[in-house]
Protein backbone atom coordinates (compact mmCIF):
# COMPACT_ATOMS: atom_id res chain seq x y z
CA UNK A 1 0.00 0.00 0.00
CA UNK A 2 1.42 3.82 -0.82
CA UNK A 3 1.80 4.40 2.83
CA UNK A 4 4.71 5.30 4.96
CA UNK A 5 5.53 5.69 8.74
CA UNK A 6 4.85 9.44 8.09
CA UNK A 7 0.98 8.73 7.09
CA UNK A 8 -1.57 9.74 9.40
CA UNK A 9 -3.82 6.38 9.61
CA UNK A 10 -7.58 7.27 9.51
CA UNK A 11 -9.38 4.51 9.70
CA UNK A 12 -13.17 3.02 11.09
CA UNK A 13 -11.13 -0.58 10.72
CA UNK A 14 -12.98 -1.10 6.94
CA UNK A 15 -12.55 -4.17 5.13
CA UNK A 16 -12.46 -7.87 6.17
CA UNK A 17 -15.89 -8.22 5.15
CA UNK A 18 -17.71 -11.57 4.53
CA UNK A 19 -17.23 -13.44 1.43
CA UNK A 20 -20.80 -15.20 2.05
CA UNK A 21 -21.31 -18.66 0.32
CA UNK A 22 -24.81 -18.16 -1.85
CA UNK A 23 -26.68 -22.07 -2.62
CA UNK A 24 -29.56 -20.97 -3.79
CA UNK A 25 -28.24 -18.68 -6.14
CA UNK A 26 -25.60 -21.62 -7.27
CA UNK A 27 -28.61 -24.11 -7.37
CA UNK A 28 -30.15 -21.32 -10.13
CA UNK A 29 -27.01 -21.88 -12.30
CA UNK A 30 -26.06 -26.15 -11.46
CA UNK A 31 -23.67 -27.26 -12.93
CA UNK A 32 -21.68 -27.71 -9.57
CA UNK A 33 -20.75 -24.16 -10.15
CA UNK A 34 -20.01 -22.96 -6.63
CA UNK A 35 -21.24 -18.97 -6.00
CA UNK A 36 -19.88 -16.52 -3.41
CA UNK A 37 -21.16 -13.30 -2.83
CA UNK A 38 -18.30 -10.89 -1.20
CA UNK A 39 -20.74 -8.73 1.14
CA UNK A 40 -18.92 -4.99 0.96
CA UNK A 41 -22.35 -3.44 2.60
CA UNK A 42 -20.56 -4.45 5.83
CA UNK A 43 -18.01 -1.71 5.89
CA UNK A 44 -18.23 0.98 8.54
CA UNK A 45 -20.47 3.20 6.24
CA UNK A 46 -22.28 0.69 4.54
CA UNK A 47 -20.56 0.37 1.18
CA UNK A 48 -17.02 -0.36 -0.52
CA UNK A 49 -16.16 3.01 -0.55
CA UNK A 50 -14.72 2.93 2.96
CA UNK A 51 -11.96 0.80 1.54
CA UNK A 52 -10.95 3.37 -0.57
CA UNK A 53 -11.20 6.65 1.64
CA UNK A 54 -9.52 5.48 4.65
CA UNK A 55 -6.77 5.67 1.98
CA UNK A 56 -7.64 8.58 0.12
CA UNK A 57 -8.50 10.83 3.60
CA UNK A 58 -5.32 9.29 5.33
CA UNK A 59 -2.94 10.56 2.03
CA UNK A 60 -5.07 14.05 2.19
CA UNK A 61 -4.52 14.52 6.00
CA UNK A 62 -0.34 13.85 5.19
CA UNK A 63 -0.50 15.91 2.47
CA UNK A 64 -2.10 19.08 5.11
CA UNK A 65 -5.57 19.22 3.50
CA UNK A 66 -8.33 20.88 5.44
CA UNK A 67 -10.84 20.01 3.43
CA UNK A 68 -12.11 17.11 0.96
CA UNK A 69 -14.28 17.49 -1.97
CA UNK A 70 -16.46 14.66 -3.95
CA UNK A 71 -19.22 14.65 -6.40
CA UNK A 72 -21.47 11.09 -5.28
CA UNK A 73 -24.48 9.29 -5.92
CA UNK A 74 -24.77 8.90 -2.24
CA UNK A 75 -22.22 6.20 -1.08
CA UNK A 76 -18.80 8.37 -1.89
CA UNK A 77 -20.60 11.63 0.11
CA UNK A 78 -21.44 9.62 3.59
CA UNK A 79 -17.91 7.74 3.27
CA UNK A 80 -15.83 10.85 2.28
CA UNK A 81 -18.12 12.56 5.19
CA UNK A 82 -17.54 10.04 7.88
CA UNK A 83 -13.65 9.40 7.37
CA UNK A 84 -12.89 13.45 6.38
CA UNK A 85 -14.29 14.50 10.25
CA UNK A 86 -12.93 11.49 11.40
CA UNK A 87 -9.50 12.85 10.16
CA UNK A 88 -10.51 16.83 11.31
CA UNK A 89 -10.73 17.78 7.87
CA UNK A 90 -14.45 19.43 6.15
CA UNK A 91 -16.32 17.16 3.71
CA UNK A 92 -18.12 18.76 0.41
CA UNK A 93 -20.02 17.23 -1.45
CA UNK A 94 -22.00 17.74 -4.24
CA UNK A 95 -25.01 15.39 -5.26
CA UNK A 96 -28.01 14.87 -7.68
CA UNK A 97 -30.61 16.72 -6.48
CA UNK A 98 -33.77 14.57 -5.57
CA UNK A 99 -31.42 11.37 -6.61
CA UNK A 100 -29.51 10.28 -3.32
CA UNK A 101 -31.64 7.11 -1.58
CA UNK A 102 -32.60 8.34 2.18
CA UNK A 103 -30.58 6.08 3.98
CA UNK A 104 -26.87 8.03 2.43
CA UNK A 105 -28.79 11.45 2.69
CA UNK A 106 -28.60 10.71 6.49
CA UNK A 107 -25.08 9.24 6.30
CA UNK A 108 -24.15 12.46 5.16
CA UNK A 109 -26.46 14.97 7.07
CA UNK A 110 -25.47 13.51 10.50
CA UNK A 111 -21.78 12.97 9.73
CA UNK A 112 -21.48 16.52 9.02
CA UNK A 113 -21.05 16.50 5.18
CA UNK A 114 -21.18 20.05 3.78
CA UNK A 115 -24.30 19.24 1.13
CA UNK A 116 -24.57 21.19 -2.09
CA UNK A 117 -27.57 19.27 -4.46
CA UNK A 118 -27.63 20.31 -7.91
CA UNK A 119 -29.53 20.79 -10.65
CA UNK A 120 -27.82 17.79 -12.65
CA UNK A 121 -26.39 14.68 -12.76
CA UNK A 122 -23.55 12.82 -11.10
CA UNK A 123 -21.65 13.39 -14.47
CA UNK A 124 -22.09 16.97 -13.95
CA UNK A 125 -21.04 17.31 -10.31
CA UNK A 126 -18.31 15.32 -11.20
CA UNK A 127 -17.28 17.85 -14.02
CA UNK A 128 -17.51 21.02 -11.50
CA UNK A 129 -15.80 18.94 -8.38
CA UNK A 130 -12.52 18.20 -10.64
CA UNK A 131 -12.52 22.14 -11.52
CA UNK A 132 -12.75 22.94 -7.66
CA UNK A 133 -10.29 20.88 -6.70
CA UNK A 134 -7.85 22.38 -9.43
CA UNK A 135 -8.86 25.68 -8.43
CA UNK A 136 -9.54 25.74 -4.79
CA UNK A 137 -7.98 23.77 -1.72
CA UNK A 138 -9.99 21.34 -1.69
CA UNK A 139 -8.67 17.42 -1.98
CA UNK A 140 -10.70 15.57 -4.37
CA UNK A 141 -11.73 11.80 -2.93
CA UNK A 142 -13.63 10.83 -6.01
CA UNK A 143 -12.11 7.51 -7.64
CA UNK A 144 -9.90 9.62 -9.80
CA UNK A 145 -7.83 10.07 -6.60
CA UNK A 146 -5.35 6.76 -7.33
CA UNK A 147 -5.44 6.10 -3.75
CA UNK A 148 -9.13 5.53 -3.88
CA UNK A 149 -8.39 2.47 -5.95
CA UNK A 150 -5.06 1.60 -3.82
CA UNK A 151 -7.69 1.31 -0.87
CA UNK A 152 -10.42 -0.62 -2.81
CA UNK A 153 -8.05 -3.17 -4.12
CA UNK A 154 -7.92 -4.68 -0.65
CA UNK A 155 -11.37 -6.55 -1.66
CA UNK A 156 -9.51 -8.66 -4.77
CA UNK A 157 -6.51 -9.35 -1.60
CA UNK A 158 -9.44 -10.47 0.79
CA UNK A 159 -10.81 -12.98 -1.99
CA UNK A 160 -7.84 -14.95 -2.73
CA UNK A 161 -7.00 -15.13 0.77
CA UNK A 162 -10.53 -16.88 1.68
CA UNK A 163 -10.46 -18.90 -1.38
CA UNK A 164 -6.86 -19.71 -1.64
CA UNK A 165 -7.27 -18.54 -5.04
CA UNK A 166 -8.71 -16.33 -7.57
CA UNK A 167 -12.30 -16.54 -8.44
CA UNK A 168 -12.83 -17.78 -12.02
CA UNK A 169 -15.08 -15.58 -12.91
CA UNK A 170 -15.77 -12.20 -10.99
CA UNK A 171 -19.30 -10.41 -11.04
CA UNK A 172 -19.57 -6.54 -10.15
CA UNK A 173 -21.81 -4.00 -10.97
CA UNK A 174 -20.13 -1.02 -12.71
CA UNK A 175 -20.98 3.07 -12.47
CA UNK A 176 -17.98 5.46 -12.71
CA UNK A 177 -15.83 2.30 -13.16
CA UNK A 178 -13.43 2.79 -10.21
CA UNK A 179 -14.31 -0.46 -8.40
CA UNK A 180 -13.91 -3.35 -11.01
CA UNK A 181 -10.44 -1.37 -12.05
CA UNK A 182 -9.18 -1.50 -8.23
CA UNK A 183 -10.05 -5.24 -7.84
CA UNK A 184 -8.22 -6.24 -11.07
CA UNK A 185 -5.47 -3.73 -9.61
CA UNK A 186 -5.65 -6.59 -6.68
CA UNK A 187 -5.89 -9.81 -8.58
CA UNK A 188 -2.96 -8.74 -10.74
CA UNK A 189 -0.77 -7.82 -7.39
CA UNK A 190 -1.53 -10.82 -5.69
CA UNK A 191 -0.29 -12.88 -8.69
CA UNK A 192 2.25 -10.86 -9.07
CA UNK A 193 2.97 -11.99 -5.39
CA UNK A 194 2.61 -15.75 -6.21
CA UNK A 195 -0.58 -15.50 -3.81
CA UNK A 196 -3.01 -17.03 -6.58
CA UNK A 197 -2.12 -19.09 -10.03
CA UNK A 198 -5.28 -17.64 -12.17
CA UNK A 199 -7.29 -14.42 -12.53
CA UNK A 200 -10.80 -14.17 -12.76
CA UNK A 201 -12.66 -13.11 -15.53
CA UNK A 202 -14.08 -9.75 -15.21
CA UNK A 203 -17.30 -9.76 -15.51
CA UNK A 204 -19.40 -5.86 -15.03
CA UNK A 205 -22.60 -5.02 -14.97
CA UNK A 206 -24.34 -2.04 -15.61
CA UNK A 207 -28.01 -0.59 -15.71
CA UNK A 208 -29.60 -1.02 -19.39
CA UNK A 209 -30.62 3.02 -19.01
CA UNK A 210 -26.90 3.78 -17.44
CA UNK A 211 -24.75 1.53 -20.04
CA UNK A 212 -21.89 3.79 -21.83
CA UNK A 213 -19.06 0.49 -20.99
CA UNK A 214 -21.94 -1.77 -23.11
CA UNK A 215 -23.10 0.61 -25.96
CA UNK A 216 -19.70 2.39 -26.25
CA UNK A 217 -21.75 5.99 -25.52
CA UNK A 218 -21.75 8.13 -23.09
CA UNK A 219 -25.27 8.14 -22.11
CA UNK A 220 -26.19 12.20 -21.77
CA UNK A 221 -28.99 11.61 -19.40
CA UNK A 222 -28.79 8.00 -17.54
CA UNK A 223 -31.82 7.05 -15.95
CA UNK A 224 -31.73 3.56 -13.14
CA UNK A 225 -33.64 2.94 -10.34
CA UNK A 226 -30.30 1.53 -9.08
CA UNK A 227 -29.51 5.06 -8.43
CA UNK A 228 -25.87 5.04 -7.30
CA UNK A 229 -24.68 3.77 -10.96
CA UNK A 230 -26.98 5.81 -12.41
CA UNK A 231 -23.93 7.71 -13.98
CA UNK A 232 -23.57 7.90 -17.89
CA UNK A 233 -19.75 8.87 -18.12
CA UNK A 234 -17.55 6.98 -16.50
CA UNK A 235 -14.03 8.49 -14.89
CA UNK A 236 -12.38 5.42 -15.17
CA UNK A 237 -14.04 4.30 -18.78
CA UNK A 238 -10.39 3.61 -20.32
CA UNK A 239 -8.75 1.64 -17.28
CA UNK A 240 -12.30 -0.50 -17.31
CA UNK A 241 -12.05 -1.24 -21.33
CA UNK A 242 -8.45 -2.26 -20.51
CA UNK A 243 -9.59 -4.72 -17.61
CA UNK A 244 -11.88 -6.13 -20.00
CA UNK A 245 -9.35 -6.90 -22.78
CA UNK A 246 -6.72 -8.24 -19.85
CA UNK A 247 -9.34 -10.73 -18.10
CA UNK A 248 -11.14 -11.30 -21.42
CA UNK A 249 -13.82 -9.98 -19.31
CA UNK A 250 -17.26 -8.58 -20.56
CA UNK A 251 -19.36 -5.26 -19.96
CA UNK A 252 -23.07 -6.40 -20.02
CA UNK A 253 -26.64 -4.59 -19.24
CA UNK A 254 -29.56 -5.51 -16.90
CA UNK A 255 -32.82 -4.12 -16.43
CA UNK A 256 -34.17 -2.19 -13.50
CA UNK A 257 -36.42 -5.45 -13.44
CA UNK A 258 -33.84 -7.91 -14.10
CA UNK A 259 -32.03 -5.76 -10.93
CA UNK A 260 -35.15 -5.95 -8.67
CA UNK A 261 -35.69 -9.40 -8.92
CA UNK A 262 -32.00 -10.47 -7.88
CA UNK A 263 -31.95 -7.87 -5.02
CA UNK A 264 -35.55 -9.73 -3.81
CA UNK A 265 -33.98 -13.23 -4.48
CA UNK A 266 -30.90 -11.95 -2.46
CA UNK A 267 -32.77 -11.14 0.51
CA UNK A 268 -35.49 -14.10 0.56
CA UNK A 269 -33.50 -16.66 -0.49
CA UNK A 270 -29.88 -15.74 0.90
CA UNK A 271 -31.00 -13.88 3.64
CA UNK A 272 -28.60 -10.83 2.29
CA UNK A 273 -30.05 -7.43 2.16
CA UNK A 274 -28.26 -5.09 -0.63
CA UNK A 275 -28.92 -1.90 -2.18
CA UNK A 276 -30.27 -2.43 -5.56
CA UNK A 277 -27.52 -1.48 -7.50
CA UNK A 278 -24.99 -3.99 -6.17
CA UNK A 279 -27.72 -7.05 -6.88
CA UNK A 280 -26.68 -5.97 -10.82
CA UNK A 281 -23.93 -8.46 -9.91
CA UNK A 282 -26.41 -10.85 -9.53
CA UNK A 283 -28.73 -10.04 -12.36
CA UNK A 284 -25.99 -10.24 -14.41
CA UNK A 285 -24.78 -13.86 -13.53
CA UNK A 286 -28.50 -15.30 -13.59
CA UNK A 287 -28.46 -13.30 -17.47
CA UNK A 288 -25.35 -14.93 -18.77
CA UNK A 289 -25.75 -18.23 -16.28
CA UNK A 290 -25.80 -20.81 -19.51
CA UNK A 291 -22.08 -19.50 -20.07
CA UNK A 292 -20.76 -19.77 -17.02
CA UNK A 293 -18.42 -22.99 -16.86
CA UNK A 294 -19.19 -25.98 -15.33
CA UNK A 295 -17.40 -26.79 -11.91
CA UNK A 296 -16.16 -22.76 -11.81
CA UNK A 297 -16.31 -20.52 -8.73
CA UNK A 298 -17.90 -17.41 -9.23
CA UNK A 299 -17.70 -14.66 -6.71
CA UNK A 300 -20.35 -11.32 -7.06
CA UNK A 301 -19.32 -8.43 -5.58
CA UNK A 302 -22.57 -6.59 -3.00
CA UNK A 303 -21.05 -3.06 -3.38
CA UNK A 304 -23.96 -1.75 -0.95
CA UNK A 305 -26.13 -2.25 2.69
CA UNK A 306 -30.05 -2.46 1.49
CA UNK A 307 -30.52 -0.24 4.74
CA UNK A 308 -29.43 2.43 2.16
CA UNK A 309 -32.47 2.90 0.33
CA UNK A 310 -35.34 1.99 2.32
CA UNK A 311 -37.48 3.61 -0.13
CA UNK A 312 -37.13 0.95 -3.04
CA UNK A 313 -37.18 -2.11 -0.53
CA UNK A 314 -40.86 -1.09 0.86
CA UNK A 315 -42.23 0.29 -2.90
CA UNK A 316 -40.74 -3.00 -4.75
CA UNK A 317 -40.78 -5.79 -2.27
CA UNK A 318 -43.71 -8.14 -2.62
CA UNK A 319 -44.19 -8.78 0.61
CA UNK A 320 -46.84 -7.71 2.86
CA UNK A 321 -48.11 -7.27 5.87
CA UNK A 322 -51.55 -7.64 8.06
CA UNK A 323 -52.50 -4.69 10.27
CA UNK A 324 -55.03 -3.82 13.16
CA UNK A 325 -54.87 -6.96 14.45
CA UNK A 326 -56.24 -7.89 17.90
CA UNK A 327 -53.70 -7.91 20.50
CA UNK A 328 -54.84 -11.10 21.47
CA UNK A 329 -53.98 -14.69 21.20
CA UNK A 330 -56.48 -16.00 19.29
CA UNK A 331 -56.25 -13.35 16.92
CA UNK A 332 -52.62 -13.88 16.18
CA UNK A 333 -52.91 -17.33 15.86
CA UNK A 334 -55.94 -16.75 13.62
CA UNK A 335 -53.78 -14.75 10.86
CA UNK A 336 -51.43 -17.12 11.23
CA UNK A 337 -53.27 -19.76 9.87
CA UNK A 338 -53.47 -21.47 13.22
C1 LIG B 1 -23.57 0.58 -4.05
C2 LIG B 1 -22.71 0.90 -5.25
N1 LIG B 1 -22.46 -0.08 -6.13
C3 LIG B 1 -21.69 0.14 -7.23
C4 LIG B 1 -21.16 1.39 -7.48
C5 LIG B 1 -20.32 1.56 -8.74
O1 LIG B 1 -18.95 1.57 -8.37
P1 LIG B 1 -17.97 2.30 -9.41
O2 LIG B 1 -18.08 1.53 -10.70
O3 LIG B 1 -16.61 2.23 -8.80
O4 LIG B 1 -18.47 3.71 -9.53
C6 LIG B 1 -21.40 2.45 -6.60
C7 LIG B 1 -20.83 3.78 -6.91
C8 LIG B 1 -21.26 4.89 -6.27
C9 LIG B 1 -20.69 6.19 -6.56
O5 LIG B 1 -20.09 6.41 -7.59
C10 LIG B 1 -20.88 7.25 -5.54
O6 LIG B 1 -21.26 6.94 -4.40
O7 LIG B 1 -20.66 8.43 -5.90
C11 LIG B 1 -22.17 2.19 -5.44
O8 LIG B 1 -22.43 3.16 -4.52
Amino acid sequence: MPVTDQTPVVTLLEGNTPLIPAPAIAAQIGRQVRVLVKYDGLNPTGSFKDRGMTMAISKAKEAGAKAVICASTGNTSASAAAYARRGGMRAFVLIPDGYVALGKLAQALLYGAEILAIKGNFDRALEIVRQMAETYPVNLVNSVNPYRLEGQKTAAFEIVDNLGNAPDWLCIPVGNAGNITAYWMGFCQYHSLGKCDRLPKMMGFQAIGAAPLVTGQAVTHPETIATAIRIGNPASWQKAIAVQTASAGEFNAVSDAEILDAYRFLAAEEGIFCEPASAASVAGLFKVKDRVPSGATVVCVLTGNGLKDPDTAINHSQNTFKQGIEPTLDSVAKVMGF
